[in-house]
């Protein structure tokens, strides 16, 4: 199975968490754009969707589903998004493609995190996926420095900025023992919109697509 089925596999059974005529969270990422493409398939009619990305949105809009601004709802019961890495504990690292921040809001407000993903994103310990932090343009270097100080190889994602107009310095080589710590450290130092660590608000429910089928890990 290649990884494009195995993305549309995992996709199709995150349906299964979709109550029609509710507005859903949608996150961002290639399974993610499997998972909008699965909703259009099924026919499953939602009342809207509030997204993590203008990418997502489009997408959204382009199968008949109404965007619904965050500001507009106080609750969703389920959020569905992908991940970059996947700890024992759920702890994700997200952000891979550069919409952690309004990713981490959106799961904040929802009862129900649905990752879904494959089997290749599980590891026993975060950071082998550099860790996106995103920042404001004018903090860059000083974060950087301090990236750097915790034994971190700091670089800009070259010509990419945020949906919210700021930049991500994304960091290898660090070994993630304690992810809310490390969430929580980094999210203190002003200048940092977030980190793409997900640890504080970790997934609810994973959904793991093998050639063998989707694992449900709870
Ligand atoms: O966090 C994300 C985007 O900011 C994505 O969920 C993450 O990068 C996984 O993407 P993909 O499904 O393409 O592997």
């Amino acid at each position: 199975m290649d990884a494009h089925s195995l993305k549309q596999q995992v996709a199709k059974a995150a349906l299964q968490y979709v109550t029609p005529n509710t507005i859903l969270g949608v996150g961002t990422g290639s399974t993610v754009d499997c998972f909008i493409d699965a909703l259009a398939e099924a026919g499953i009619a939602l009342k809207g969707a509030v997204s993590s990305s203008v990418r997502s949105e489009k997408k959204l809009r382009d199968i008949g589903v109404p965007i619904v601004d965050m500001n507009d709802v106080t609750e969703l019961s389920v959020y569905v998004d992908g991940a970059d890495e996947i700890d024992p504990a759920y702890h994700l690292v997200k952000g891979g493609g550069g919409a952690l921040t309004r990713e981490k809001i959106v799961a904040d407000i929802s009862r129900q995190f649905v990752c879904i993903a494959d089997a290749s994103k599980l590891v026993d310990v975060l950071g082998r996926f550099p860790l996106p932090v995103e920042v404001l343009p004018m903090s860059q270097q000083a974060i950087a420095r301090k990236l750097t100080a915790l034994g971190g190889q700091v670089k800009l994602r070259e010509g990419f900025t945020t949906d919210n107009g700021n930049v991500i310095l994304d960091v290898s080589g660090l070994r993630i023992t304690d992810p809310v710590a490390l969430e929580q450290t980094i999210n203190h130092w002003p200048g940092v919109v977030t980190n793409g660590l997900f640890a504080l608000r970790k997934a609810d429910v994973v959904l793991i697509g093998s050639p063998e089928g989707v694992r449900t890990l709870r």
